[in-house]
């Protein structure tokens, strides 16, 4: 035996401590059944009767039982592995500490706590994960990805995440850490696959109170039967009756059901899918909403202004140098962007000196503007064209006759209008460009095939939003968003019962990440993204949404097959055993008796050795799932009902059959 092999078998016995079964009342039943018929062993061999048939059952039982231990065992210790190989890089890292002096001190990264701030030097390793505060940089991610080509990240973007054990390859970063020692995505992740603090999801829960009260009914129909059987003279014995018991009750789901919701999650993690709840893995496959932003999840994300559009009557230089004056202290890409343009323009660097002791006005969501008050008086703003008009008009001046149809022929090639004014002038709009990503619009094919409706939600104005829309095929947009729309939509959706998932990474996606069923953050994020949202992806990839489905839709798929499979076997088992219980006695029950097993003895050990080796059997297909092809969850349920309900049903009567022949000569 291996060492991991010899460790599982450790695992597997462990699980038969009363504090383990306890949480699953079908194997506490079972184990119950194996002490009985333990007890009734030397009693059987002092009477000289039933005790080697009462030693035999106990022996199948236990079997039973360190099949259903082992094959949760197995499940803990692939995922495990699987969140380990993530880990690995992690244990030696060691980081700068920046102190609040200003100092540096070299520390190991287990020292590192949350809010701690850290220097990192190009070819250095990211000791902790957390938020680049200051500094961009171009990182290598291949320790927590595989995928090695570099990505930008930067302090105040929406691309502001780091992750420990990824390199950065140039410049110096100032880093945040988000998390104390053993508290990261990852060590949670691997706390949800450990048995010790796993929960069980509420489905997972439902379905055991509903096997628990199945095991109920079922010991009522067994005790029932022993007056029923002496009345027809038929003698029963407790092994036999506890043998019939585990027969059918259900066994085989109730001994899969951890692995199954185990393996979910080792598969989310195989996908870099990081959950921080067995619940967001399952929630994945029901969804029937995605809400996603557009800037950086449907595009890009890398918005650059390409040109100065002015309106009649302004002349090109004024709304250059307001579009640059504006922006010389916005820190968003989009503001730096506008400057870069505005140089190369032919703006004179000397006018920045009129922003001297200029009060910033910060570009927020809320507002959907930015801009500066000079010490001269005047005040410049840019910002979202509905936003900059409604400001103008507040400030006594009129619209251009000429700015809605600027703002519309920007807007039509899927560009991002930004108007710009000064006091109660309108001067012209800036058009930043940003790229629609490759292949989005198959994914949402996809999502369209798995019955998801795909909504787009952004603050961008709605002639720029339908073009982007129209383009990336969504089903839906939605334009003008600010955050509460955005809540307030996912609020709607849900109301009306359907489950909602939200893409996002920015802070002001927050609090639609923490509010939808789903909230898949990307590792790029902001802090506040990834600590709201209920799933994390490592890649940063919003197609990777159709991966959460899949895997939430299989793991849903999977516990539903082998319910329905164990289920019809449990029947099945009852209408092999009964008649050859009674068949002697009774003979009108003979007929029943189909299967002509060889005697009560072997029918009822062949079904509890059916009953036992169902369990390792089924526990590849636990592990691996049942594939989901993209096909809607109805669909997927029907097929599942015929194939695994009517082969359930089957399967025990050769099964049986089998086992009963070759059991046969030894009874
Ligand atoms: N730095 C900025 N200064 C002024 N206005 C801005 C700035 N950045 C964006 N805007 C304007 O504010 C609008 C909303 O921007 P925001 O980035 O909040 O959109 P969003 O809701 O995140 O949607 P999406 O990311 O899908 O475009 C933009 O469409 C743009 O008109
Ligand atoms: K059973
Ligand atoms: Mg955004």
């Amino acid at each position: 035996m291996s060492k991991r092999e010899f460790n599982l078998v450790g695992q597997a016995v462990k699980g038969l401590a009363p504090t383990q079964l306890a949480r699953n009342p079908v194997m506490m039943v079972v184990a119950i059944g194996t002490l009985v018929c333990f007890v009734m062993t030397p009693i059987g061999f002092a009477e000289g009767e039933g005790g080697g048939f009462a030693l035999t059952i106990a022996l199948l039982l236990l079997a039973t039982l360190l099949f259903a231990t082992g094959a949760e065992a197995l499940a803990e210790s692939r995922g495990k592995a699987q969140a380990g190989a993530l880990r690995q890089t992690k244990s030696a890292l060691t980081a700068r500490r920046l102190s609040a002096d200003g100092q540096l001190e070299n520390v190991a990264a287990t020292e590192l706590r949350r809010g701690d701030r850290v220097q990192v030097e190009a070819g250095e390793l990211i000791p902790a994960d957390g938020d680049i505060v200051k500094g961009a940089a171009s990182i290598n991610e291949s320790a927590v990805t595989g995928e090695s080509a570099p990505v930008l990240r930067e302090a105040g973007t929406d691309n502001s995440g780091v992750s420990a054990g990824t390199k950065v390859l140039s410049d110096t970063l100032v880093i945040e850490v988000s998390a104390n020692p053993g508290e990261s995505l990852l060590d949670r992740m691997i706390a949800l696959v450990e048995g010790a603090s796993r929960q069980k999801t509420p489905s997972e829960l439902a379905l055991s109170v509903l096997l628990a009260m199945l095991t109920l009914v079922f010991l009522l129909v067994v005790v029932t039967l022993v007056p029923m059987a002496s009345f027809v003279g038929v003698e029963t014995s407790t092994v036999m009756l506890v043998a019939l018991l585990i027969c059918l009750i259900p066994t085989t789901i109730g001994g899969l059901l951890p692995a199954i919701g185990i393996a979910g999650m080792s598969r989310a993690m195989r996908a870099n899918l990081v959950a921080k709840s067995g619940k967001a893995v399952e929630i994945a496959g029901s969804i029937d909403t995605l809400l996603l932003d557009k800037t950086g999840t449907i595009t890009l994300g890398d918005r650059r202004a390409t040109d100065f559009a002015a309106c009649q009557r302004v002349r090109f230089e004024p709304l250059r140098d307001v579009a640059f004056l504006s922006s010389l202290d916005d820190p968003t890409p989009e503001g730096r962007s506008i400057v870069t343009l505005a140089s190369a323009k032919g703006v004179d660097v000397q006018l920045g000196e009129e922003a001297d002791g200029a009060t910033f006005i910060a570009f927020s969501a809320e507002t959907r503007l930015s801009g500066v008050d000079l010490t001269s008086g005047k005040q410049l703003r840019k910002g979202a064209p509905n936003a900059i008009a409604a400001w103008v008009a507040a400030q006594g001046g009129v619209v251009p006759g000429d700015f809605d149809a600027l703002v519309a022929r920007i807007s039509r090639d899927g560009a991002t209008p930004i108007a710009v004014a000064e006091g109660q002038t309108l001067l012209g709009v800036i058009a930043l460009s940003d790229v629609i990503k490759e292949g989005i619009a198959e994914k949402f094919l996809e999502l369209r095939a798995l019955g998801i409706k795909t909504v787009m939600i952004t603050g961008d104005n709605p002639i720029t939003a339908s073009a982007i829309a129209a383009t990336a095929g969504v089903d839906d947009y939605i334009a003008e968003a600010t955050p509460e729309r955005k809540l307030a939509l996912i609020r709607e959706e849900q109301a009306s019962g359907r489950l909602v998932a939200m893409v996002g990474d920015g802070t002001n996606d927050a609090p639609a990440l923490a509010q939808a069923d789903l909230g898949l953050a990307m590792n790029s994020g902001t802090q506040a993204a990834r600590e709201a949202a209920n799933m994390v992806d490592l890649d940063s990839d919003p197609g990777k949404l159709i991966s959460a489905v899949e895997i939430g839709k299989q793991l849903l798929v999977t516990r539903g097959a082998l319910t329905t499979f164990s289920l019809a076997n449990d029947v099945a088992k009852y209408f092999v055993i009964l008649p050859a219980l009674f068949a002697a006695s009774v003979p009108a029950l003979g007929m029943l008796d189909v299967m002509n097993l060889h005697s009560p003895t072997s029918a009822v050990l062949a079904a509890v050795v059916f009953n036992a080796l169902i369990i390792p059997a089924l526990i590849p297909f636990a592990l691996r799932g049942v594939s989901v092809k993209v096909a809607s969850a109805t669909e997927l349920l029907r097929r599942n009902l015929l194939i695994y309900g009517v082969g359930g049903l089957l399967l025990p009567f050769p099964m049986i059959k089998l086992f009963d022949t070759l059991i046969a000569p030894f009874v």
